[in-house]
């Protein structure tokens, strides 16, 4: 059928994806839940990601949803794994659009990292946006923008973390949910949050592209949606980023990571949230990646293996008006 796909159109342009490959050089273990998970096996997961994208011919770019290392990884080690992850992405014949995960920064500072993931931002963060047509554009989040993890001990964003993570969970060990209810489960020392400063950027950012009518998808190591992951892998100011997301009818998806088993949601406004299954939790010989085909009113990824395929139509404008309208009753009004 060559490039024409079964729906008869041919795609505006075509992108790959993976997330959380946490490689190290040690033998399988088992997340705290007692999850599988396959250290070494995880990188020739990426590397026949990266055979399928070539073999493809069409993919623009690859996006990578952050923990390339995973924290088991010897910190003797962490240096030359990052390095041999990172040249496994470059057998890529395009770019690679990296993000930070918590596994990332438990194996080296930022300062170092970002310039090995070519990673643009300034004062260390993380945060950037692209366009790869001009009617597209991607915006990809610093989801430990506010940690306790990446910045120097005495940083004002570690002191902000920290002080946050003392208020919302009494557990001495802050990674433990026990006795946290619900959405609060989320604060955990590996989860993080945006930013006042991102927030701000990400606000102009949507408005430029709405003022350009260009549709957006969004990027985040951690995930956007209680409907699309556990409260435990939740961003700590999800709300706070979805109410700026949701002022605007320009982003279509929010793609994450993180919460390795994957899932997919559509919130209150329309808006997919697709987080991605974990490439370190296939077993031998198994995979986990996918690309996304993009269109006008919709996109389609297509996983390979435990990465499930999804169709995301994208709402009509009436549908769109109607959740603007219920979630903002005095638009009206306001407008009259
Ligand atoms: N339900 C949980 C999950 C995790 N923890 C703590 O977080 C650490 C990392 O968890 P992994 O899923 O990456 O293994 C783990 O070592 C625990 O300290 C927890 O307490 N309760
Ligand atoms: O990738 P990890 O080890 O930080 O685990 C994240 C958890 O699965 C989130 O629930």
């Amino acid at each position: 059928m060559g490039l024409i796909t079964a729906q008869g159109k041919q795609p505006l342009f075509s992108f790959g994806v993976i997330s959380d490959v946490q490689y190290a050089d040690i033998a399988d273990g088992r997340s705290f839940l007692g999850v599988p998970r396959y250290y070494r096996h995880s990188i020739l997961v990426l590397e026949r990601a990266v055979k399928k994208w070539n073999d493809l011919q069409k993919l623009s770019f690859a996006v990578n949803f952050g923990d390339i290392v995973d924290g088991f990884c010897p910190k003797d080690q962490s240096l030359n794994a990052i390095k041999k992850v990172v040249s496994a992405f470059e057998k890529f014949n395009g770019p690679i659009y990296h993000m930070i995960g918590n596994h990332c920064l438990y194996n080296l500072p930022r300062e170092e990292l970002l310039p090995l993931l070519k990673i643009p931002g300034h004062d260390s963060s993380a945060y950037y946006d692209f366009s790869p047509i001009p009617g597209y554009r991607f915006v990809v989040l610093d989801a430990y923008d506010i940690s306790a993890i990446g910045w120097p001990k005495d940083h004002p964003k570690t002191i902000e973390a920290l002080r946050l993570l003392k208020e919302k969970n009494p557990n001495t060990d802050k990674n433990s949910p026990v006795g946290l209810e619900g959405l609060e489960r989320r604060f955990l020392m590996f989860n993080g949050a945006v930013g006042k400063e991102q927030l701000q950027w990400l606000d102009n950012v949507l408005q430029d592209a709405t003022n350009s009518k260009q549709k957006v998808m969004v990027c985040c190591h951690l995930p956007l949606d209680p409907g699309a992951s556990t409260s435990e892998a939740l961003l700590w100011n999800f709300d706070e980023v979805m109410d700026v997301i949701h002022r605007y009818k320009c982003v279509k998806v929010c793609f994450g990571g993180h919460d390795h088993k994957g899932g997919h949601s559509v919130d209150s406004h329309g808006v997919h949230h697709r987080v991605f299954e974990a490439a370190l939790e296939c077993p031998p010989n198994t995979d986990a990646f996918g690309y996304v085909d993009v269109y006008e009113d919709r996109i389609s990824l297509v996983g390979t293996d435990r990465m499930q395929s999804t169709d995301m139509v994208f709402p009509p404008w009436p549908v769109l008006l109607a959740f603007w309208e219920i979630a903002q009753p005095d638009f009206q009004s306001l407008a009259a």
